[in-house]
């Protein structure tokens, strides 16, 4: 097992450590580009191979002189506030072109370097709260972040609207981009609202909307709202990015319902059923009080907070002002008790690892040991003619021999 983890090790570190440098100036950490770092595809994940600290590193040395103004131009403009500045930005971090990749992840480590300095003046807290909505698609989930939206920047605040759109990845449609959503939101100075990029893995649109909140909030948007329609494993994902995940439930029959995935109800820290206006209060209520009774039975993920299930309408604005108060008392809960920051740290860690999941993943399915044998020991798997066990140990040792 050893053995093969070293050898696991020397595969994805080839070619030999040379290239790269990670200089440390004036607490900037300057490094030279990969001749000898792998871009993969799906991924914007470099793999230097010799970082020397876990500081970022902001400024690559040989970056030419049209490049360093690029940055510079989308760095500045970005924590002003500029919204053209903020939508590049997040293009460039969605790019597939390999050298802007490596732009966009100068620019992300910079902006990184901004925010920690803004949270460290808040005393350690963050300066931004992140919440991700699901629900099934019709669940109404754009007519109520239109309403919240606008009622927040009302207030004084500058949100963000950010879309996973799960059916972007297989069927290259989408099932949230291509209506027109939120018009009033989207004329808002106050608002900037992207729709997922419309290729990629879940993975790679996980990543890429990873970063884009990190941008958006170095541009000052102090809330951002992540949506995605409760399809396949994107609501995990975004319940794997914000710092609270809240489920819009329409208030339908069983059959709508069925969709809905247990597993999910049990990441909602807040379940708003929606609609609740006119001839559909009765069934809302009915549905309020069923989700409130299966939430009881849920393990708590929190000490400081226990999940809670309200009503809420768009068109008549009814219960619209108590979900926002309900969201910010689990925020003023979560980061007295830590447990948000906690929850951020731990985000951190999955973010990585999923990350190397998916690069690991895509290093073993394109070897050419492993591509040669996989369509035949898929073939004698499927046909009972041998194990699935000794299938994955005899492509597993390819990969490892010949790494
Ligand atoms: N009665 C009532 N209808 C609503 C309310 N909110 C949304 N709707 C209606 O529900 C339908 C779906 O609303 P959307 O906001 O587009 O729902 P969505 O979840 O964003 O839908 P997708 O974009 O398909 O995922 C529309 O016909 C809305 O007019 C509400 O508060 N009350």
């Amino acid at each position: 097992m050893r053995r093969l983890g070293v050898r696991l090790l020397r595969h994805f570190y080839r070619p030999p450590l040379t290239g790269v440098r990670l200089l440390h100036q004036g607490g900037i950490l300057t490094g030279s580009l990969p001749g000898h770092s792998s871009t993969i595809p799906g991924s914007s994940c470099h793999i230097h191979r010799s970082v020397s600290s876990t500081a970022v590193s902001q400024h690559i040395q040989d970056l030419s002189g049209p490049e360093q103004r690029l940055l510079d131009k989308l760095y500045d403009g970005l924590i002003s506030g500029q919204r053209a500045s903020l939508a590049e930005s997040i293009t460039l971090v969605e790019t597939q072109h390999p050298r802007k990749k490596e732009l966009a992840q100068v620019l992300l480590q910079k902006v990184l370097v901004f925010r920690r300095e803004q949270e460290r003046r808040n005393g350690g807290k963050p300066v931004a709260f992140r919440v991700g909505l699901s629900g099934p698609p019709g669940a109404g989930k754009s007519s109520f972040i239109e309403v919240v939206g606008k009622m927040l920047t009302g207030q004084g605040h500058k949100v963000a609207v950010l879309a996973v759109d799960p059916s972007s990845c297989t069927s290259g449609g989408s099932l949230l981009g291509d209506k027109t959503r939120m018009t009033e939101l989207s004329r808002d100075m106050n608002a900037f609202i992207r729709p997922s990029p419309a290729s990629g893995t879940l993975g790679g649109v996980t990543r890429t909307t990873n970063e884009a909140i990190v941008l958006c909030e170095g541009a000052g948007y102090d809330i951002v709202l992540v949506e995605t329609v409760g399809v396949g494993q994107s609501e995990f994902a975004v319940a794997d990015m914000v710092d609270m995940f809240v489920l819009l439930i329409p208030p339908a029959g069983g059959d709508e319902l069925q969709g809905i995935k247990r597993g999910i109800i049990e990441r909602a820290d807040l379940v708003v059923v929606t609609k609740s206006d006119g001839d559909l209060v009765v069934p809302a209520r009915r549905i309020q009080t069923e989700y409130t009774s299966a939430l009881k039975l849920l393990r708590r993920q929190t000490r400081s907070w226990n999940p809670k299930v309200v009503r809420a309408s768009a068109h008549t604005f009814e219960g619209i002002p108590e979900v926002w108060a309900k969201m910010e008392a689990y925020r003023a809960a979560m980061l007295s008790s830590g447990e948000l920051q906690g929850r951020r740290r731990a985000q951190q860690k999955v973010w990585m690892w999923s990350l190397i999941q998916e690069n690991v993943l895509w290093h073993f399915q394109n070897h050419p040991a492993v591509r040669g044998t996989l369509p035949r020991l898929e073939q004698k798997v499927t046909r009972g003619e041998i194990s699935p066990g000794l299938a994955a140990d005899l492509l597993l040792k390819a990969f490892s021999e010949t790494s």
